[in-house]
């Protein structure tokens, strides 16, 4: 699985990225959206997901059945935009446990500076699900990943909306062992660093801050 990017097509998610993506978008409607494709994408983000199996009894009789253990499962939204994510996709792992990994992008050097980082207890025996809207030049995720592994998760994904190919050739390049989930592959980035066409800023786009 070295460099691996899964390109969610399905239908809905496509749908809800092009509303997305409006400029007339409103900033209510802009972040009930996010929430909406983060559910849809936590469906192909878990699929490989290891299961057990349990005794359960149906109203019929007993029986074994599978259920992933939620518990082993952290979302790491990266701050800000990263939050937009985190509540879709709980919505389906009510049992997930979340660290944060608070970043900023400098607006001039477009370098990512660290501000907050909190992780669950017993980290080696979790799977991480890194979450962030925008995967741009890569620097936030390169960075956001790189801390992630100090540690030492069992394994980790790296889930956004939208990234671009030099964002993610510079992400693979330092993370070949992450997979990342995306719905869009858009052609490039601007010299300011955003993702062209893109949908904007997503933070400020999701909490109105614009
Ligand atoms: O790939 P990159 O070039 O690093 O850009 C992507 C980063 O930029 C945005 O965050 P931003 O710095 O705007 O912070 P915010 O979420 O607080 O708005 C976005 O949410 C990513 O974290
Ligand atoms: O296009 C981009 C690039 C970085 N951050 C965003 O929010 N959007
Ligand atoms: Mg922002």
């Amino acid at each position: 699985m070295q460099g691996e990017v899964t390109v969610i097509e399905h239908p809905l998610v496509q749908h809800k990225l092009t509303l997305a993506r409006r400029k007339s978008t409103s900033t209510n409607t802009f972040s009930r959206l996010m929430g909406e494709i983060a559910t849809l994408m936590a469906y192909e983000v878990t699929r490989e997901m290891p299961m057990q199996e349990i005794d359960i009894e149906t109203p019929i009789g007993p029986m074994r059945s599978r259920v992933i253990d939620g518990k082993k499962i952290v979302f790491v939204p990266i701050l800000r935009a990263g939050l937009g994510f985190l509540e879709g996709m709980r919505a389906v792992v009510p049992g997930a446990r979340v660290g944060h990994i608070g970043l900023y992008r400098d607006p001039k050097t477009l370098v990512a500076v660290e501000y907050y980082f909190k992780m669950p207890q017993g980290m080696r025996n979790r799977d991480a699900i890194v979450i962030d809207p925008m995967l741009a030049t890569g620097n936030s995720a390169v960075a956001a990943v790189e801390r992630l592994k100090e540690a030492s998760p069992r394994s980790i994904r790296f889930v956004c909306l939208l990234t671009c190919p030099e964002g993610l050739e510079h992400f693979h390049d330092k993370h070949p062992d992450v997979p990342v989930f995306t719905a869009a592959i858009d052609p490039g980035l601007n010299d300011h660093g955003y993702i062209v066409p893109g949908l904007g800023d997503a933070g400020d786009r999701i909490f109105g801050t614009k």
